[in-house]
């Protein structure tokens, strides 16, 4: 794992809530072993391609060491509009510190709808996959270093789909060695906190066609998600920008960016990266691992 010192002090203090807990300590993961029958992701992002909706995965987050207070209703209300406005899928933050998650409403929100959940907390240990049942499990490869291979395996083991996030090529490579097949491009910096849309737009190029690419963070905007699309984006990763007013709403013109912009957008043969609202899957790399 990197350095801790190169962390964001919002990033240390969550990490280290997430040992504690993984060590037995407050809120500590309870001893059995999971076994998911998971809704498919790859599947739901389908569908949504098939009715003209962007893949989104909406994220109930009603905090976060980035925003301004918290979102108090209740998350399976907030979850739910969601999923009215065209969410492909939802993410439920688990982490109870730092973003007012609980694996007790991770729990609530799967039980009340029937799209794909991604379990968004900070894995750093085999125990905290336990914790709760959820479709999909994101792993931090910043955060688990060496780890992910045999994390990404206990997941799998234990019937999970997995989201690996990567921040930079060699994260990337990382996650390509540990044979990850979904892999989330973060644009926020866990160092710095800062956010940059052009994160994305450098390491897709070296995502392999086959991998299931998901831009993560920072989209605020039918632009946004124009954008990311463009850069090769299968589906995108929106919290803060949905949970800032009126959910139903905020995914449902993220969900049309697409449609609104007068439908599919014919690739202008640039490869710069415009209007090239397509899908984007021309734009990556299809052919060679990355060197
Ligand atoms: O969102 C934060 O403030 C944050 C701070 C420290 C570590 C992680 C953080 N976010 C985790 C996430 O991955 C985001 O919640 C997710 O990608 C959605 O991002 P956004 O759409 O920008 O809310």
């Amino acid at each position: 794992m990197d350095d801790p010192d190169e962390l964001a002090p919002a990033v240390r203090s969550i990490l280290s809530a997430a040992r504690e807990r993984a060590n037995g300590g407050p809120g500590a993961e309870v001893g059995r072993t999971v076994s998911v029958a998971p809704r498919d992701l790859a599947a739901a992002f389908e569908r949504a391609e098939a009715d003209g909706r962007v893949p989104v995965i909406a994220e109930v987050k009603p905090t976060s060491p980035t925003t301004e207070g918290t979102r108090e209703e209740d998350p399976v209300a907030l979850a739910q509009g969601m999923v009215a406005g065209g969410a492909a899928a939802l993410s439920v933050l688990t982490e109870p510190e730092h973003f007012g998650g609980s694996v007790d409403t991770l729990d609530r929100v799967r039980d009340a709808v029937d799209v794909p959940v991604l379990r968004k907390d900070f894995v750093v240990d085999e125990a905290q996959l336990d914790a709760v049942e959820s479709d999909v499990v994101l792993l931090i490869a910043r955060f688990v270093g060496d780890d992910l291979g045999d994390l990404l395996a206990a997941a799998r083991d234990r019937g999970f789909q997995v989201l690996v996030e990567v921040h930079d090529r060699e994260e990337l490579e990382r996650a390509l060695d540990a044979d990850a097949t979904t892999i989330g491009i973060n644009n926020r910096d866990l160092a710095e906190l800062a956010v940059d849309l052009g994160t994305f737009e450098s390491v897709a190029p070296h995502v392999p066609d086959e991998v299931t690419l998901i831009a993560e963070s920072g989209i605020g905007s039918p632009a946004d998600v124009r954008r990311m699309r463009a850069a090769g984006a299968d589906a995108l990763l929106v919290g803060s920008a949905i949970m800032d007013g009126d959910v139903e709403a905020n995914t449902r013109e993220l969900v049309r960016a697409e449609a609104d912009d007068g439908g599919a957008v014919a690739d202008d043969g640039e490869g710069d990266g415009e209007d090239d609202a397509n899908g984007g899957s021309d734009t990556r790399d299809t052919t060679e691992t990355p060197t």
